[in-house]
């Protein structure tokens, strides 16, 4: 088992939670949670686009504020906690990370899907020249075998990466697969070793705790489970859980508690739950940020989102493929126009 006091929480509602509110975080409602997750001694804070640095566009989505704005208003209400930012190579640019960087942000997370760790190595680099401290993140982690999740591990490692998480984007493992994973890396690699899960399964907390339990130390969290699909492991419980199992994270359980319940469920367009599609992503194996992207595809080709999920996970479509969907969408509507 982990050493006590060595989890660390990333929150991530205030980046991964965009994909489920549309990208329309204001500087009010950023103000706000990042003051009171700083004073519940939240250690970083992840703000951005919910596809990262530069995501903001017609592909993924317009944000309503600019996350320079967002960023910069995150790192004014914080004292204690660090700002972390996610970038994707090719969506976000070496110029985007140092913008990010000057306005104080101190931690850069380089994100690539799970087969394409070569292409972090400039961002992770230039995170490292900057001072920031720097991730890896090797996005749709359930698509690969754990030989090789520990090949593209390696590179990012190489890199610079002072930590390197399995990123569980679809919230399609199951803990002997997430446990298998994290043992693997935690023989191979000398740095830290993080998990990001989503909840599609409902298997969010039991994959983090078993991430844990194998020696990962970086845990991602979103509080009210806030973040793409169905939503992250949910962090004020995660809290709880940890402070049950007198594993120390240094986070206040009440202070989280009232964060979740009086900042952030007000900024929920709907509940987060386990739904038809959002159970279907974790089935299927999809990303979860596809989520509000099948539901409008599937509401203007009037098709299931179901169906398009099934569709896309069955094609082993991948982040940056978005326009796929309304491809699948376009199919489906035609299949159907011509089975009648
Ligand atoms: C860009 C993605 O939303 C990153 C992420 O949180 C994931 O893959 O999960
Ligand atoms: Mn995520």
């Amino acid at each position: 088992m982990t050493k006590e006091t060595d989890i660390k929480i990333t929150e991530v509602a205030l980046r991964d939670g965009s994909h489920a509110i549309s990208h329309q975080y204001t500087v009010e409602q950023v103000t706000a949670a990042a003051k009171a997750l700083d004073d519940a001694r939240v250690p970083y804070i992840e703000v951005a686009h919910g596809d990262g640095l530069g995501g903001s566009s017609l592909q993924y989505g317009f944000s309503k504020t600019d996350e320079f704005k967002l960023i910069e208003a995150a790192v004014s209400a914080t004292d204690f906690s660090k700002i972390a930012v996610l970038l994707l190579p090719g969506i976000g640019t070496i110029e985007d990370l140092k913008e990010a960087a000057a306005l104080g942000a101190n931690m850069a997370r380089v994100a690539t899907h799970v087969t394409e760790a070569d292409v972090s190595e400039q961002h992770l680099q230039t995170a490292k020249e900057l001072g920031m401290e720097t991730v890896g993140f090797l996005m749709m982690s359930h698509m690969v075998s754990a030989e090789k999740l520990v090949e593209q591990a390696k590179l990012m490692e190489s890199y610079g990466a002072d930590t390197v998480y399995v990123v569980d984007s679809a919230g399609a493992f199951l803990p002997h697969q997430v446990k298998e994973r994290i043992k693997a890396l935690r023989e191979a690699l000398s740095v830290n070793i993080g998990f990001h899960g989503h909840n599609n399964l409902s298997l969010a907390m039991g994959n983090t705790l078993a991430a844990i339990e194998e020696g990962a130390t970086r845990i991602d969290g979103s509080i009210r489970c806030l973040g793409a699909g169905a939503g992250n492991t949910q962090t004020e419980v995660l809290i709880g859980v940890l402070d049950r199992m007198e594993i120390e994270t240094g986070i206040d359980l009440y202070k989280i508690m009232d964060v979740a319940e009086d900042i952030i469920a007000p900024i929920l367009q709907k509940p987060q739950e386990i739904d038809r599609d959002s159970l279907t992503l974790g089935y299927a194996g999809v990303y979860s940020s596809f989520l509000l992207h099948a539901n409008r595809a599937a509401e203007k080709f009037s098709v299931e989102s179901r169906d398009i999920l099934i569709e896309l996970g069955k094609r082993e479509i991948i982040g940056g493929q978005e326009d796929m969907i309304i491809d699948v969408a376009a199919e489906l509507a035609e299949t159907n126009k011509t089975s009648v």
